[in-house]
């Protein structure tokens, strides 16, 4: 099986700090891959920097097989992007603000339309296609993006965080809608801190810890015999030192006595 991202020592640091110390990341295509790691681990920056957002200190970055930033054209024609903390366009509504993606990827008008209006109908969004998208919730937000996200038909998407915000129901939508889409040979990679979620859609780990891959593979080497993916992922980014042990306290304590 080819790779759909390949990361050889990648790096990147923010003054005297290294926020990726040379990983590795390996995602084979058709894969429903998660990123997990502690905040701070390093997921964001490397997501940004296998996206041609952010320029790598050192290292390289394969999507496809095409090089992020000697084939940035080519690459950038190949995937979808969910960042954290998305900017939208808010003063279009959902329906343009789809339409005018659609049209800067160079896709058909009419084609655009037909696609638009099937995302916006899977993301329960047709009632609020004509809004804007500074009205829009949270959780609205997410799906729109991912909409805009999928709308050139990628064969690599990348989400950071897309469950954050988005209620049950919507996030049993977008699991389905993803779902479709991998299981056609497309490739999706998230960032996630929740480990059930993880579980339950990936087929392949990688987990992160301090700029560093601790582990990496199929979901069932990851958890080896462990109950769970979050067992695993507590021992191989291990439990804060902090926890249980002394400090706070104060915290919870209450005067035994009322004062005067
Ligand atoms: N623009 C920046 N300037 C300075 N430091 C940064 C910048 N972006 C990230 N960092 C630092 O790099 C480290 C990795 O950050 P990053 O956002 O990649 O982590 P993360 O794994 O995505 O975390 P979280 O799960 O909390 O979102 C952190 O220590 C963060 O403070």
């Amino acid at each position: 099986m080819s790779d759909a991202v390949r990361t050889h020592a990648l790096v990147k640091r923010f003054g005297q700090q290294i926020a990726v110390a040379g990983v590795d990341l390996v995602v084979p295509a058709g894969s429903f891959a998660g990123l997990v790691g502690p905040n701070g681990a390093g997921k964001t920056t490397t997501l940004s920097m296998i996206t041609g957002l952010l320029r790598p200190d050192g290292g390289s970055a394969e999507v496809d097989g095409f090089h992020v930033w000697r084939d940035p054209v080519e690459v950038k024609a190949r995937i979808g992007v969910l960042p954290e903390g998305l900017r939208l366009f808010e003063r279009l509504s959902g329906r343009e603000l789809l339409l005018y993606n659609g049209r800067l990827r160079g896709i058909p008008k009419a084609d655009v339309e037909q696609r638009a209006a099937e995302l916006l109908a899977v993301m329960d969004l047709t009632g609020a296609a004509d809004k804007l998208v500074v009205d829009y919730s949270t959780g609205m937000r997410k799906k729109i993006g991912l909409a805009a996200a999928l709308l050139h038909n990628p064969s690599v998407l990348f989400l950071d965080e897309p469950f954050e915000g988005v209620d049950p129901v919507s996030a049993d939508t977008l699991t389905e809608v993803l779902r479709r889409y991998t299981a056609s040979g497309s490739t999706v990679i998230f960032s996630s801190h929740v480990m059930d979620l993880v579980e339950r859609l990936c087929d392949w780990v990688s987990v992160m810890s301090a700029g560093h891959i601790v582990a990496q593979g199929p979901l069932a080497d990851v958890r080896g015999d462990r109950p769970s993916l979050n067992q695993a992922f507590l021992e191989l980014v291990g439990r804060s030192a902090h926890t249980g042990g002394p400090g706070l306290s104060w915290l919870g304590a209450r005067p035994s006595e009322p004062r005067p």
